[in-house]
């Protein structure tokens, strides 16, 4: 019989022996490979089907023995199932055609044997004659009844024990199993051929008019092959397998009159074979990518049986009568289709993992002994290619060190793992050094993903910038490392509050832990009344014009490099922070110079409060001395022997208590000025405190948590901040009055460098003209509010009538003159 030359699937046609066989409408071509159907047309109408038909197919079985079939169709599937190859071998047909008995044969006749018994002894024939090889056999036998697994090899005592046995379908690597399946091992024909009956006897039979024993489920043989070679020391071997299918037959349900369950397991059946039938055309169609093996349990489970790297192989049973010509066609059909399925069979090689190993240490051992007859050949002795000891790792890592820093010029190379052992220890070494750095960063700085830094709308990269801050606030890569350094966006921040009072806290916990003194060296906070040591301000005691500087020590740097990990909080939070920390003691010398200064103030209240009273009493007592002269020269003056005018006890006790009460009045008075001036000068102290602790400040938030957008003016900080009490700088009514003048002004930004430089200019005027005008000089004739609340006005004299009086408003230093 001429085979087909083309790699596909073969399907072969085995016709069942009938009396009635429809020879009027069936005939054979001469090849043994064509059935010709002729169909007649009705006389009366007109009928526009096709009449005739002409399958060719890889084989005609018409009349052929069991035997026969098998040498035709399955010896061959076996013997390349020994090879390696996956082999499929399937009859398909209507219901009664004769597959089970193509497949399986009777169990009674041993010369009617079909595929499988036959199958089964050619296997061990084989297997037996192969002394080179060892061969391992499984057996699994599965039905599919209803869309429904069962393991035909397993005892079943009820239907439930379809559900029970939980049978699903995996894949691997485009390879088919059942999962729960029991392949049992057959050492031996009779022991496969005991396995075959055990299932067989387990095969759901039914009956119906066109077949007494009809099978109402497909049934799988699956013969395992596991081949290794003996004499051959291939790590590979080979694992194949046999799939002989024994399919349910299609049936009509008005010929087989089919009811109850027979009637179900025909639909059953009809349906799963109209899956096949699908996926048959999906791969016959070159177009189509894709089939639908996962529609029923049977095409899932014949995925990598029908065609592809399977050997595959189909029976078409046909009952030739002219009944079944329908079903005829249909089934000579679908075979036509069939013979379309690509089929590239390929070597299911496994490797041995046991056998790879040995393969590998025989290897070893013939490269070694290779090797060392190449080192005795170029005269290198002393080599050692043993894995290297602790103490070769040690020195190689010592080499590596020096060659970083440079006191090793090169490596000797002696082999290969010294070599490895390099490059090992110079990446761990770049690793560690990299982990170092970034944790040293993140010590420091809050670092953000490049990536997500890359990402955040607006964010600016602040640059290196601010002198001693170089490594403040920089951004972008360090040293091509994954992430950015930088000051990490507004969303990204941690809550400020937070975080400050969590610092603090810990600070705290610190403080008490060390009894008050820093647990953690490296924090930027110094303990209360510790020895100042970043930056202060310093009185200078020669100079008439008292400086505040700012001295930077050393430890005022490395201060700032050991700053702890910080988010940006607000600026009003920072302040407060930075009053605890960096600032400690700069608001110590402000807030003894306020001190002092509302000592000042108070003093110069009481003083005004006396020169007051003097001042009323000195009127009191002027007015009664008046009315005493006025008695006087209204009683007639007396004059005494020398002429001078004769007075009495009362009104000579009221012109001394008057020259008293003046003389108290300047001095207090001249009291009064000197103190307005050191309220003057300490005003001064206290603002320029003021002024240098909100600079510091501004340098230090900066440094710590500037984006770069922040120029951290003081200015803005003062009008960023509204409310009285974010800063604690302002204890004063003046300076609360003067804030809240820049606040209204806020409303007019324009016109702030104007108000501010006009405020600073009355301040400094009103304050020159305390200091060089007395009571007994020319005063300023209009009255002008200090920036301390003081008004000073009018024009005073030397004369008693001109003696300024000085109202002091309670509680408070604020002064007015009158
Ligand atoms: N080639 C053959 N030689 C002798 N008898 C045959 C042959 N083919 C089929 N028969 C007989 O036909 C009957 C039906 O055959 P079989 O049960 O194998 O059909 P089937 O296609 O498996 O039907 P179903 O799909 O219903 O199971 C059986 O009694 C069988 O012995």
């Amino acid at each position: 019989m001429p085979q087909r030359s083309s790699n596909k699937v073969k399907v072969y046609v085995r016709t069942r022996p009938t009396n009635n066989f429809a020879s009027s409408m069936l005939s054979f071509g001469q090849d043994n490979r064509t059935i010709c159907i002729h169909r007649i047309a009705s006389a009366n109408a007109v009928d526009n089907k096709i009449n005739d038909w002409a399958f060719h197919l890889d084989g005609v079985f018409h009349n052929v023995s069991q035997e026969e079939t098998f040498d035709s169709v399955g010896k061959d599937v076996v013997d390349r199932t020994l090879e390696g190859y996956n082999g499929t071998i399937m009859c398909y047909g209507q219901t009664g055609a004769g597959k089970t008995h193509t497949m399986t044969g009777f169990a009674e006749s041993y010369q009617n044997r079909g595929i499988i018994p036959r199958a089964l002894q050619h296997l061990y024939q084989e297997i037996n004659a192969r002394q080179d090889f060892s061969y391992s056999i499984r057996i699994a036998y599965l039905e599919i009844y209803n869309d429904q697994m069962c393991d035909l090899l397993r005892t079943l005592n009820s239907p439930s024990d379809y559900q029970q046995q939980q049978l699903s379908i995996g894949e691997d690597s485009g390879f088919v199993y059942v999962k729960g399946l029991s392949y049992r091992i057959a050492n031996s024909e009779e022991e496969a051929l005991n396995l075959l009956f055990e299932g067989e006897t387990n095969r759901t039979i039914g009956q119906h008019i066109l077949n007494k024993q009809s099978s109402r489920s497909h049934c799988i043989f699956t013969i395992l092959v596991e081949c290794r070679s003996i004499l051959s020391s291939d790590d590979k071997y080979t694992v194949s397998k046999i799939n002989l299918v024994d399919l349910a037959g299609s049936e009509r349900l008005a010929k087989t009159n089919s009811e109850g369950v027979t009637k179900r397991e025909a639909t059953f059946i009809n349906k799963s074979l109209s899956f096949l039938e699908q996926v048959v055309l999906n791969l016959s169609d070159k177009k189509t990518n894709y089939s639908h093996f996962r529609s029923s349990k049977l095409t899932h489970v014949l995925k990598d049986s029908i065609g592809g790297r399977c050997i595959t192989v189909m029976i078409a049973n046909i009952w030739p009568e002219l009944q079944h010509m329908e079903e005829t066609v249909s089934t000579l059909r679908f075979a036509s289709r069939m013979m379309c399925v690509p089929a590239e069979p390929t070597v299911n090689a496994v490797i041995d993992p046991v056998k790879a190993i040995e393969n590998y240490k025989r290897e070893n051992k013939y490269l070694k002994e290779e090797l060392a007859l190449h080192n005795t050949l170029v005269n290198r002795s002393g080599i050692s290619y043993e894995p290297l000891s602790e103490q070769q790792l040690y020195e190689i890592e010592n080499q590596c060190r020096r060659f970083i820093d440079g006191n090793l010029d090169e490596f000797e190379i002696q082999n290969v793992r010294q070599v490895q052992a390099v490059f090992n220890t110079l990446k761990t070494i770049c690793r560690t050094t990299e982990k170092d750095v970034e944790k040293k960063y993140r010590d420091r700085y809050v670092l953000t993903d490049k990536h997500d830094y890359d990402q955040q709308d607006g964010q600016k990269m602040s640059g290196a910038s601010q002198g001693a801050s170089t490594m403040v606030g920089t951004a972008g890569e360090l040293d091509g490392q994954s992430f950015g350094l930088g000051i990490a966006s507004k969303d990204q921040r941690v809550n400020k509050e937070a975080l400050l009072k969590m610092t603090r806290n810990k600070r705290q916990a610190a403080s008490k832990t060390s009894g008050g003194q820093q647990a953690n060296p490296k924090s930027k906070s110094p303990p209360v009344g510790s020895k100042p040591t970043s930056v202060s301000l310093q009185r200078s005691v020669t100079n008439d014009d008292e400086q505040f500087s700012r001295v930077k020590e050393p430890s005022d740097v490395a201060e700032m490099k050991d700053q702890p990990p910080s988010t940006p909080p607000t600026r009003t939070a920072a302040f407060e922070d930075f009053k605890q920390t960096r600032g400690l003691n700069l608001n110590k010398i402000y807030l003894e110079n306020k001190e002092i200064l509302a000592s000042k103030k108070k003093q110069f209240a009481d003083l005004a409060r006396r020169i007051n009273q003097t001042k009323v009493d000195i009127d009191k007592t002027r007015v009664d001395a008046e009315r005493k002269k006025n008695e006087r020269l209204t009683m007639g003056e007396f004059l005494n022997e020398n002429g001078e005018t004769v007075i009495d006890e009362e009104e000579y006790e009221l012109i001394a208590k008057l020259q008293e009460l003046k003389g108290t009045y300047r001095n207090d008075y001249d009291q009064w000025k000197n103190l307005k001036s050191e309220i003057n000068y300490c005003q001064n102290l206290v603002n320029q405190c003021q002024n240098r602790l909100l600079q510091e400040f501004d340098i230090w938030y900066n440094e710590c948590y500037s984006n770069g957008n922040n120029t951290g003016d003081i200015d803005d900080i003062l009008s960023s901040n509204k409310t009285t009490n974010e800063y604690q700088i302002y204890d004063d009514a003046a300076e609360r009055f003067e804030r809240m003048q820049k606040e209204l002004l806020l409303s007019d930004l324009d016109s702030m460098p104007f108000r501010q430089a006009q405020m600073r200019t009355n301040r400094r005027h009103v304050f020159n003209a305390a200091t060089t005008q007395g009571p007994w000089k020319q005063a300023p004739t209009t009255t002008v509010t200090t920036n301390n609340g003081f008004k000073l006005g009018r024009n005073y004299g030397q004369d008693s009538q001109s003696l300024p009086a000085i109202s002091v408003s309670a509680g408070r230093q604020k002064s007015m003159v009158r």
